[in-house]
């Protein structure tokens, strides 16, 4: 395992130079993998396993649209597409990527079929680490690990196809064969990992709850809808607002940012932007700081988990989510976002 340096902090880190496909494909010669689920983690995990060469198959309700879709995807009814209880059956590693809240409803069928020496694998330490809400409670004679991609499984399976990894954690919670490290290590490399960062099941669960509710989705959308709005409550028309706050960020801007961090984007704007901009951002982490922790808070106490298993374990949860994803699209700051998007080459 490499250690590398993170602006100070040695860490434990695997590379694919060292843990190498082939290696991957050794280790898990002999194992069935089982994927439970078909959404969003599940086809990206699942193909590029399939494409890797590891024995994988998938457990899906039949009669759904993702049924369906993994049918499309290319696996076979009765050969690598089976009923989730026949493929739990079938799989000496069980990769559990139900939705965090069907977990739980699940589990039941799940622990009958974790027999001793398979293997539970998970992509989120949710499911683990609030084990008093989920009932999740693993055998102790089989092996419990995550690999839990930092990137929708979209993603995944787009850098997969270009021939890069998405960067995951990885954890094993519990070791009872002796080979969990060989085997998680093996499954994150196997499903499209650059490089495996090592973390527990808490840091992971803690950290991607934080992450999705704050920069990386929720506050992302405050601070665009904020900034729009002002913008907008002064006259500016909806494309110039939309350009300002989105469009030069995602095209422009944010690349800069990926390829060489924020001093290096700063660097190649203007004295006048730069001014400005390293006037103003203490000030807005000053303001939202407290907000930021608030959040830490609300999801070390297991209050966003439980909010999560509330709302999501509801039979009309898909229903509602749509009413609020439709509240976004619908928004004007997004309707402008449309029609600026069918302006870029590749969509017209
Ligand atoms: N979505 C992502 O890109 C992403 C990224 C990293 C980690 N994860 C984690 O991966 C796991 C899977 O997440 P996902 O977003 O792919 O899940 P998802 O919400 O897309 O659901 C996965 C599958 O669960 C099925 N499902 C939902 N409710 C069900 C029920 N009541 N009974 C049977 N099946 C049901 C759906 O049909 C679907 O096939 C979660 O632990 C999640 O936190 C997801
Ligand atoms: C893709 C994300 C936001 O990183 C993941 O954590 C999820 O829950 O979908
Ligand atoms: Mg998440
Ligand atoms: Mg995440």
């Amino acid at each position: 395992m490499a250690k590398l340096n993170f602006g100070g902090v040695e860490e434990n880190v695997v590379t694919r130079e060292e843990f190498p496909l082939q290696k991957a494909q050794e280790t898990l010669k002999d194992e069935v993998v089982a994927v439970i689920g078909y959404g969003v983690q599940g086809p990206g995990q699942a193909l590029n396993q399939k494409d890797n060469g590891i024995n994988v198959i998938v457990g899906q309700r039949k009669n759904s649209k993702s049924w369906d879709k993994a049918v499309a995807d290319g696996f076979v009814p009765g050969e690598t597409l089976f009923e989730i209880e026949e493929a739990l059956q079938k799989g000496t590693i069980i990769c559990y990527l139900l939705s965090d809240a069907a977990q739980i409803e699940y589990w039941p069928k799940v622990k009958q079929h974790l027999t001793a020496g398979k293997a539970l694998y998970f992509s989120h330490g949710f499911g683990i680490t609030f084990n008093e809400r989920t009932g999740i409670v693993p055998p102790a004679d089989v092996d419990v690990f995550l690999v839990a991609p930092k990137g929708s499984g979209t993603s995944l399976r787009r850098m997969f196809l270009q021939d890069r990894g998405l960067n995951s954690s990885f954890a094993v919670y519990q070791d009872a064969t002796g080979k969990a490290r060989e085997r998680v290590t093996a499954l994150g490399i196997a499903i499209g990992s650059g490089y495996l960062f090592e973390t527990d099941f808490k840091k992971e669960v803690f950290s991607d709850l934080a992450g999705e509710r704050g920069t990386l989705m929720g506050a992302v959308q405050g601070i665009f809808a904020a900034q729009y709005d002002v913008l907008r409550k002064n006259g500016h028309s909806p494309s110039e607002a939309f350009n300002e706050t989105v469009e030069e960020l995602t095209q422009s801007l944010m690349p800069l940012v990926a390829e060489n961090g924020m001093d290096w984007m700063y660097a190649n704007c203007s004295t006048t932007a730069q001014r400005g901009a390293l006037d103003w951002w203490k000030r807005f982490r000053d303001a939202t700081s407290p907000l930021f922790e608030e959040l830490y808070d609300n999801v070390a106490k297991g209050n966003e988990a439980q909010r999560s298993i509330d709302s999501n374990s509801k039979p009309d949860y898909r229903e509602k989510l749509e009413v609020e994803l439709t509240e976004l699209r619908e928004s004007e700051m997004w309707r402008a976002g449309k029609t600026v998007r069918s302006l870029r080459p590749e969509n017209n």
